[in-house]
């Protein structure tokens, strides 16, 4: 996710100045290829006016054991650890000026959904430049109810997981009924972005745009009956609230 916020971040102001810290070799190198500068370790002092914080939340104990230098950090600290609530990151990274986020990986095209809570400490003009730094990756959504973080988690961040899901089924699906891998592939990306498209025009409930393709009496119906009988859409709305529980867990285990 860090490397795709800051390949949303150059692209979206070519002169800023962007400085990734990855230890890992391979994927430092491909960080470097994407054209941003990257290096092994967090620099000591910090100089950057933002920090974005994307290990999992899983590493976050150890991050702050290897960069204990990050507690003097005057500057923005924004966190996209899942889980991990914001009186947590101010406490544990000594920072008044932390936002908690919830980015996704269409940030990196600037398309992405980033949903955000900032620390009641933050002040006017630092909450002022998140919001211009942040809206240059897609849609951003400033919320302060904490609670519903963790349905971001699951809904924004995870999104993409879902529609490449059901995305999958339909390439499978054309490769299977005999159509080349390039085309099924440019089709079902086609579909995804022309449904899209219509969604955001139509702006109703989605299920209306999927009643419109269902002419009477027509093919659609038949594949539709087939994915109520299998109640897919409760299936996915109990993998969302799922995911919805683990952001909770998670935020307890850091
Ligand atoms: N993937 C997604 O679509 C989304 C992810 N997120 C959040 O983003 C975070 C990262 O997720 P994801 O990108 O999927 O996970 P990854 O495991 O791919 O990325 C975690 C990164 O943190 C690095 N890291 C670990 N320890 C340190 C350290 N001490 N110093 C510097 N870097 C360190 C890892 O390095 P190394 O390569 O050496 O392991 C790795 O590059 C998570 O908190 C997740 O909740 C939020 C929204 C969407
Ligand atoms: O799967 C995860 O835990 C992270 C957070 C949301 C998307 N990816």
């Amino acid at each position: 996710m860090g490397s795709a916020i800051a390949l949303g971040l150059r692209r979206a102001n070519p002169e800023s100045s962007i400085l990734a810290i990855e230890p890992d070799a391979v994927r430092r190198a491909s960080i470097i290829n994407g054209g941003i500068t990257a290096i092994e370790i967090l620099p000591n002092p910090i100089a950057s006016e933002v920090l974005f914080l994307a290990t999992t939340p899983q590493d976050f104990s150890s991050f702050l054991e290897i960069n204990p230098h990050i507690k003097k950090y005057k500057g923005i600290i924004i966190s996209v650890m899942a889980g991990t609530c914001i009186s947590e990151l101010t406490d544990r990274l000594n920072c008044s000026q932390v936002f908690r986020a919830m980015p996704n990986l269409a940030c990196a095209e600037n398309e992405g959904v980033t949903i955000v809570l900032a620390a009641a400490s933050v002040t006017q003009s630092n909450s002022k430049k998140v919001k211009n730094l942040l809206s240059g990756l897609g849609l951003l959504l400033f919320i302060q109810n904490e609670k519903l973080m963790h349905s971001a988690t699951a809904l924004v961040g995870g999104g993409p997981a879902y529609l490449s899901f059901f995305a999958a089924a339909l390439y499978e699906y054309a490769i299977s009924s005999g159509f080349e891998k390039a085309s099924a592939l440019l089709i079902t990306a086609q579909l995804m972005s022309g449904t899209s498209r219509l969604l955001k025009l139509a702006q109703d409930d989605p299920i209306k745009l999927c009643e419109r393709v269902m002419t009477p009496g027509g093919t659609t119906q038949q594949a539709v009956n087939i994915f109520e009988k299998n109640q897919i859409k409760k299936t996915i709305i109990d993998g969302l609230k799922t995911a919805c529980a683990r952001s909770a867990t998670l935020g307890r285990s850091t």
